[in-house]
């Protein structure tokens, strides 16, 4: 990659540039790369809010394409100095096949890294997830621990384990020879439960409550706690990874990195509770109002109605045995490897991100507001 140079030289692209953490890396990179001179973004479903964006003085480059599709991914990464990969099927909740989240996970990230070995760019950021390490199927709970701590991953569902492979790939891909002789440079981010302004299931729990006049019921103890890390923090860990990669390529080659803030430890809907409670909507209960083994019931009732009418029609709740187990296994991450091996420091405090996503929440449709 050139140097810091004094003329915006560089090329960035970003998959799944209009997804969630997609659209947050974007608009950070426009605000906080002073040496970019072309930003692509590269998704299946190009978003409208793109256009606004190239009026500003970086290139702005849109380009719809399919991550399976290796032609197309060797078209957009050609010419690229880094590559931030975050295109990914995120489902939890049955929405798409086994074989579709792995061709899209798994080949796609495949196909990324080939795209760069064969035209030569150099720097490749992986988005991976929390769910790489757990909570495993054994529901283990995973305690403020960091990169190191040792942890049995033992994965069944298939978003878990098409993280695990494409995260893999990638880090096993550090060092390679690119096209020109030059050696790829790879790491992977590990966001924890990312939120923030777009994020769909905090839309579908807000959506929830109203729909039950305003409350939503404890199903998940207060006790078990789950790491959450607001969505700039994890764009800006993007944008300064990608940034300091060349220079540490040594050090941070091949390295994985948790993404963390200061965002509190709380239980799944405590947490939420943070942004709706602000928002009108009340958490009733202060312990689970179900025993959990009806809540096991119920969750499997959903996973058996979602295979009954999946010829008709996508029933996807938010509760299934997956996510109860995921819910209910605490999972929570204490580092500071990104700080110690870049820098990384959180670019909002949890005051700012609570405020921002409660912010959102309001500006809702049928917000209460
Ligand atoms: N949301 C979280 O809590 C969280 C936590 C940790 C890691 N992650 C990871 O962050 C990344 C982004 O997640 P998100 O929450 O923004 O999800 P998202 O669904 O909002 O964004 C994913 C984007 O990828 C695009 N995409 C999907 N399939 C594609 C394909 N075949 N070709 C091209 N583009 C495709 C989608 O159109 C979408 O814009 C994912 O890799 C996910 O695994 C998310
Ligand atoms: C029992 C239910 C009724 O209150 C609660 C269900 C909550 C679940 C929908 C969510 C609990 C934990 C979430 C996951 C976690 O935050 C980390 C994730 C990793 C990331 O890569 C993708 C999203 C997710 C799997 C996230 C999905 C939603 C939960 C399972």
């Amino acid at each position: 990659m050139a140097e810091p140079a004094q003329v915006p030289s560089l090329v960035y692209l970003v998959t799944g540039g209009c997804g969630f953490l997609g659209e947050h890396i974007v608009r950070m990179l426009l605000e906080r790369e002073p040496r970019l001179r072309e930003l692509r973004v590269f998704d299946l479903h190009l978003s409208p809010w793109l256009e606004e964006l190239k009026t500003g003085p970086v290139q702005v480059t849109a380009i719809q394409g399919d991550v399976t599709q290796a032609h197309e991914v060797a078209a957009a990464v050609a010419g690229s100095h880094v590559v931030i990969h975050t295109a990914g099927l995120v489902d939890v909740f049955g929405k798409a096949s086994p074989q579709t989240i792995h061709r899209v996970n798994v080949q796609g990230t495949q196909n990324v890294i080939e795209a760069c070995m064969q035209t030569g760019t150099q720097f490749l950021i992986y988005t991976s997830s929390m769910e790489v390490v757990g909570p495993n199927v054994k529901g283990h709970p995973f305690y403020r621990g960091n990169e190191d701590t040792p942890y049995e991953a033992v994965h069944r569902h298939p978003y878990p384990c098409s993280k695990a492979l494409a995260e893999q790939l990638v880090l096993e891909a550090n060092g390679r020879k690119v096209n020109g002789g030059l050696p790829l440079v790879t790491c992977a981010l590990r966001p924890t439960g990312i939120y923030g302004e777009g994020h769909q299931v905090m839309r579908d729990f807000y959506n929830q409550g109203l729909r039950f006049g305003g409350r939503l019921f404890r199903a998940i103890p207060a006790s078990v706690e789950h790491g959450r890390v607001y969505v700039g923090n994890v764009a800006w860990m993007h944008v300064l990874v990608a940034r300091e990669l060349e220079q540490r390529a040594a050090l941070m080659g091949g390295q994985v990195y948790f993404c963390y803030d200061k965002s509190p430890y709380k239980s799944y809907e405590d947490f939420n509770m943070e942004f709706l409670g602000p928002c009108g909507l009340r958490l009733i209960g202060t312990h689970p109002l179900l025993p959990y083994w009806l809540l096991v019931l119920l969750a499997t009732l959903n996973a058996l109605l979602q295979w009954l009418l999946r010829p008709l029609v996508l029933y996807t709740p938010l509760l299934n045995p997956y996510t109860l187990a995921v819910a209910n296994t605490t999972f929570t991450v204490s580092t500071n490897k990104a700080q110690r091996h870049f820098g990384y420091k959180p670019l909002f405090s949890w005051e700012e991100s609570k405020a921002r996503t409660i912010q959102w929440v309001q500006a809702l449709e049928g917000s209460a507001w």
